[in-house]
């Protein structure tokens, strides 16, 4: 196939690599020359129909900057008016991209293919010795990965299977049907511009799926294993003694394995003593299995075995690039995390503590941490933990004795360098048999986690080359004396614009390959995307939506299997579909009360926490003649005892704020409902929502339309400051509320918002009551001390 020389290019966020096809959602007002350019193109049958896709992390990018040619098989675009349109690209061979020619209307470039991927470079050394890597590794991963990762075809005759093809056609099927490659995979194999790259990366791969790999390398180099010096000393008359006896084949691993297993001489006395016991036991006595459990596992914990880490900042840069979407103050702590490391290997680094709403990506950026740095990831989850023996194991004479999380995890991960995740930090509770919290401080001591004992393993291990990093949502409930030895990164929720792209170019891609669907089977427009997030989902992160997502994917499934002759039929996704998939919308109420707010007396418009991010929380009020048991409130919707108070704390403002302008309320009943009567509520920062919304019922004036406002109130009108007004505002930013009235106090909660969401809105902060009701009531104060000023129609309850 002729590849031209000049190019138009498009930046993307996914990665194209040459073998595959790509669907590239593009937008239309932004790509319009773009479109004109290719409908023209595939009309001109003579064209090759060809255009660079360039990965968007290379943007500004002058040097060395790969990209890949694609054939455009077809530009799809739903309905004749688009936002946006798609377009299917087969990746064809890479490019050096060499000089720019245009950049208007389209961005022209010259490019030089680079098409070598057939045969090895380099001298016949090199050459050798690589593809005996290759087969050593592929060889490691058959024994020792876990089931299902290789063929079962291959794992039989994986001799024939190298010697039958050609190495580039091995590396070929590794890449299209092995791997999983993630966006950083498909980075990094798109700059591996020759055959000896991508062996090398395939290679690297392997060696990360291989369980044991240290301990197999280990045994490969001289297949002589040394024992630390003292024990050999010491241990003469214990190796005497075991060689005497005829050992069963089950002890006889062990002892090898104890031999082989390279602990520290102490360890090594203690285990030696543990087998000798054995040794002497009945194997029909009661403590054996005791014993042998224990002389096993602890043999084979990873005492001398670690991953070799990687610490290359621009590596490290691109994985958490290209696996997450925004996080900034994150992927900026873990580069300088490196950065320091690199300058000094030894130093222990802090212990970082990501903390935020669920679903922002807390957990799957420490293992995209993992990735960066080529460790090995293993997460314990502390939620529900409350007791001590969970982090610290139990004496092994105790039935059912385990040892505690964090030896577990070092065991299963077999190297003593793994990255340890401690998901939910903030979940742990005292229980009766002890605080997991003080165990984990002994576990998170630079001091003392050297010479870490697990009750269970009850030798000293030492794990202070793990690096450890935790999550939470909340960062009250982790204890003050674990807080101090934690770093913490706060995480926000998202804006709907940002899921919109979390969706579009990450949980989209990947759901689809987890699925293992043809992207080409389904295409979910922008707004659709976009109306799941407004009407599905009421959420902080992206969880509740990959979840959206989900379902349309498998109810695509039913579809493509019931109807297996429309296999190549592409499924649009559009918002009219959506009803039938995920049935009626469940989170629109709020968005209408909100929408109707400026037309009726007696609504405002609160913002509350949860647990799961900000809300908007309308408050109505209205009135009542009489009440059975003569009370001047009627109070519903689940409401809790904190808002109760500030009800009544309200109500005894406006009383005397209404009497001083000469107004009579004392003979009416007033009834005041949070709408989702199902959601229990409490806290004291509607105040200032529900005295707006009894204020507007009272003096008959709808609200100024479309203003949130959150604070607490004291009886003296005073406004308070309150807590979760970062998410609470970017919780009114996706209803669309651009003025926000929050607690003069709470105006530093506003510098830690992205900047652009803070240049959109219009932040009004208060001090007293009397400036609320200045800022919604339309004429503002001076219409409710002197009714008369009457600048709006009064309307009717
Ligand atoms: N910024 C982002 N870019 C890409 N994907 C994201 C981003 N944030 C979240 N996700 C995706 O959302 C899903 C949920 O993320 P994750 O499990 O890491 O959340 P979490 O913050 O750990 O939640 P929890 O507190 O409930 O444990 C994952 O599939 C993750 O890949």
């Amino acid at each position: 196939m002729n590849i031209p020389v000049e190019l138009p290019v498009v930046y993307t966020t996914q990665i194209l690599i040459p073998g595959f096809i790509l669907k590239i959602r593009l937008e239309t007002l932004k790509n319009s020359d773009l479109l004109n350019y290719l409908y023209q193109d595939l009309k001109n049958t003579e064209s090759t129909h060809m255009i660079g896709i360039i990965p968007l992390i290379d943007i500004g990018k002058v040097d060395n900057v790969i990209g890949t040619v694609g054939l455009i098989q077809s530009v799809i675009q739903i309905g004749s008016v688009s936002e946006e349109f798609f377009l299917l690209v087969q990746g064809i061979c890479r490019f050096l991209l060499n000089e720019t020619i245009s950049v208007e209307p389209l961005k022209i470039v010259k490019i030089t293919p680079i098409d070598n991927f057939k045969i090895l470079s380099g001298d016949e050394n090199e050459k050798t010795e690589l593809k005996v890597e290759f087969e050593k590794t592929l060889s490691n991963l058959i024994t020792y990965s876990e089931p299902g990762i290789i063929n079962p075809l291959i794992n039989k005759n994986f001799q024939k299977f190298l010697k039958q093809f050609p190495l580039h056609l091995i590396i070929e099927y590794f890449l299209k049907n092995i791997i999983q490659i993630t966006p950083s995979d498909a980075y990094e194999i798109l700059r591996a511009t020759s055959l000896n790259a991508l062996v090398k990366f395939v290679i690297n791969w392997m060696k990360q799926k291989t369980i044991k790999e240290n301990n197999s390398s280990t045994f490969d180099k001289t297949g002589l294993l040394s024992l630390p010096s003292a024990v050999i000393i010491g241990s003469n008359t214990d190796k005497k003694k075991i060689l005497k006896k005829h050992l069963s084949p089950e002890l006889e691993e062990i002892y090898t394995a104890i031999k082989n297993s390279n602990m520290p001489a102490p360890v090594y006395d203690v285990i030696i003593k543990d087998f000798n016991r054995l040794l002497k036991m009945n194997s029909f006595q009661s403590d054996y299995s005791v014993y042998l459990n224990y002389v096993n596992y602890v043999v084979n914990l990873p005492w001398n075995k670690s991953t070799k880490e990687t610490l290359d900042l621009e590596k490290a840069r691109n994985v958490l690039q290209l696996e997450h979407y925004g996080m900034d103050e994150v992927k900026k702590r873990i580069i300088q995390f490196i950065a320091v490391k690199i300058l000094n290997p030894e130093r222990r680094g802090p212990i970082l503590c990501l903390i935020g709403p669920p679903g922002v990506g807390k957990t799957t950026i420490a293992k995209a941490i993992g990735d960066s740095l080529n460790r090995t990831f293993k997460r314990i989850s502390l939620g529900g933990i409350n007791n001590f023996s969970d982090i610290k194991g139990h004496r092994k004479t105790y039935i059912g004795a385990m040892p505690g999380r964090i030896i577990q995890a070092i065991s299963q991960a077999q190297t003593n360098n793994p990255i340890i995740l401690l998901d939910e930090i903030d979940k742990m509770y005292k229980g009766p048999n002890g605080d997991p919290a003080a165990a984990l401080l002994e576990v998170l001591d630079p001091e003392q986690n050297n010479s870490f004992v697990d009750s269970y393993v009850n030798v000293p291990f030492d794990i202070s080359q793990v690096m450890f990093i935790s999550t939470a949502n909340h960062v009250a409930g982790i204890p003050q004396t674990l807080r101090d030895r934690l770093e913490i990164i706060y995480l926000e929720g998202y804006t709907v614009e940002e899921k919109m792209k979390i969706a579009e170019n990450y949980l989209i891609p990947k759901l689809l390959k987890d699925l293992k669907m043809n992207e080409l089977h389904i295409t979910i427009c922008k707004n659709t995307i976009n109306n799941i997030i407004r009407k599905y989902t009421c959420e902080a992160g992206v969880r509740e939506l990959q979840r959206k997502l989900e379902a349309i994917c498998h109810y695509i499934a039913v579809e493509i299997v019931e109807n297996s002759d429309k296999e190549s039929k592409n499924y649009v996704i559009t918002p009219e579909s959506l009803i039938n998939i995920l049935g009626n919308e469940i989170y629109n109420i709020n968005n209408v009360l909100v929408e109707k707010s400026s037309e009726r007396v007696g609504i405002a418009i609160g913002l509350s926490w949860s647990p799961t991010g900000g809300l908007i929380q309308v408050i109505e009020a209205s009135k009542i003649h009489f009440h059975k048991n003569n009370s001047q409130l009627v109070l519903t919707g689940l409401v809790g005892q904190t808002l109760r108070e500030s009800v009544a704390i309200a109500l005894n403002w406006i009383q005397s704020f209404a009497k001083k302008n000469e107004l009579d309320i004392n003979n009416c009943c007033i009834h005041v409902h949070l709408p989702y009567g199902g959601l229990k509520k409490d806290g004291p920062s509607a105040g200032i929502t529900i005295v707006c919304a009894i204020v507007s019922l009272l003096w008959e004036i709808p609200l100024k339309p479309m203003i949130a406002m959150t604070g607490e109130i004291s009886l003296k009108g005073d406004i308070l400051p309150v807590g979760g007004v970062k998410d609470k505002i970017l919780a009114a930013y996706n209803a669309n509320l651009r003025t926000i009235i929050i607690p003069e106090f709470n105006m530093k909660d506003v510098n830690s918002l992205p900047e652009n969401i803070r240049e959109d809105l219009n932040i009004i902060p208060v001090n007293h009551l009397k400036e609320v009701l200045d800022v919604v009531i339309p004429g503002g104060l001076a219409f409710l001390q002197n009714p008369t000023v009457n600048l709006v129609p009064r309307s009717k309850i």
